[in-house]
């Protein structure tokens, strides 16, 4: 494995295309990151950004959330970017919530919209 740190990176359907365009203006900064991904948003971030090379795990809803999260508990994400979608309900809700919780729980940086991934970006380096 890498020994470059991790960063995570997940989007909620409506703020995929915003997370896109973000790692495309952040591809150089990104490109010196190990990247996991949910599914969907992994796809998306690597068709906007060829350059990178993205771990993509399960989607949200079939237990990328899940997946991160127990990524977070061993150390193995060590930053986790998730722009979420406060205006639409989930089905898979406690999967997001128990993620947030994680990333609290071991106290990683954790960007929940752009305004809050552009400070991260800017002043974590790998
Ligand atoms: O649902 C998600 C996060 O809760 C994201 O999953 P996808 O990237 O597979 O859409």
């Amino acid at each position: 494995m890498s020994s470059r740190k991790c960063v995570a990176l997940i989007a909620h359907d409506e703020k995929k295309a915003d997370l896109a365009a973000f790692a495309k203006v952040h591809e150089h900064v990104l490109a010196q990151w190990r990247i996991v991904a949910t599914g969907t948003t992994g796809g998306r971030v690597q068709e906007a950004c060829p350059s990178l090379d993205i771990t993509r795990l399960k989607s949200g809803p079939l237990g990328g959330d899940q997946q991160i999260g127990a990524m977070i508990a061993t150390g193995e994400v060590e930053m986790l970017i998730f722009f979420v979608d406060p205006l639409t309900a989930m089905p898979h809700d406690v999967d997001v919530k128990a993620l947030m919780r994680l990333a609290t729980v071991y106290d990683i940086p954790m960007a929940l919209n752009r305004a809050t991934a552009e400070q991260l970006i800017d002043f974590n380096h790998p």
